[in-house]
């Protein structure tokens, strides 16, 4: 059965911009707009409470049921997926599946710079710089299972979004 609505998947490390460029995404294409942090938070309380509450595999779990009921929700939409929400097959899969993916990247120094002040990220805590260098480089492949691949280094958010628009246009 061909598919009656579309979705835009956002993936890529953890200050690459997903959340800020779903936004215009949703906004240029007048599409919802999800962020599969914010309905975590909403659900269950802070990244940082789950974090230490039920540990990383815990979060994982409910970020994988997070994501499968939005990638199944019958409407068209931009999900802003979290950095490692890519670590788990199954989310891969249903990614692909459901939507056009666009990972989102940005080099370490851009990414230090834009989370540096933010204590949001559990994973970046302490060493921000040093945390950032040795998760990227644990992540060094994870994301290149997208459809599309867009440096987001000298770009600025709207930049962005037009790109990916640009992309979704000519595909
Ligand atoms: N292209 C960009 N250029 C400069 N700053 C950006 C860009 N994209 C996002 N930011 C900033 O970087 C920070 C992290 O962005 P965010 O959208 O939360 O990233 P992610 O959801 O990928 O972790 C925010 O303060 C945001 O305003
Ligand atoms: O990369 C990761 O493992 C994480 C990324 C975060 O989302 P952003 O990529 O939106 O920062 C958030 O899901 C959590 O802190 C874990
Ligand atoms: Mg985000």
């Amino acid at each position: 059965m061909k598919q009656r609505t579309s979705k835009i998947v956002l993936v890529g490390f953890m200050g690459t911009g997903k959340s800020t460029v779903s936004r215009l995404l949703a906004e240029q294409l007048g599409w919802s707009r999800y962020d599969s942090d914010e309905v975590i938070v909403e659900r269950e309380g802070t990244i940082s409470s789950l974090f230490e509450t039920l540990g990383e595999a815990g979060f994982r779990d409910i970020e994988s049921k997070v994501l499968a009921s939005l990638l199944e929700a019958e409407e068209s939409s931009v999900i802003a997926t979290g950095g490692g929400c890519v670590l788990m097959e199954q989310n891969r899969e249903a990614m692909l599946k459901h939507g056009f993916v666009v990972a989102l990247t940005a080099n370490a120094e851009h990414i230090i710079d834009r989370v540096k002040s933010d204590t949001s990220r559990p994973l970046l805590q302490g060493d921000i710089a040093a945390n950032v260098h040795r998760i990227m480089e644990q992540r060094k492949n994870a994301y290149d299972f997208a459809h599309l691949r867009l440096d987001t280094t000298s770009l600025t958010p709207h930049e962005a979004a037009e790109a990916i628009l640009k992309a979704l246009r000519e595909k």
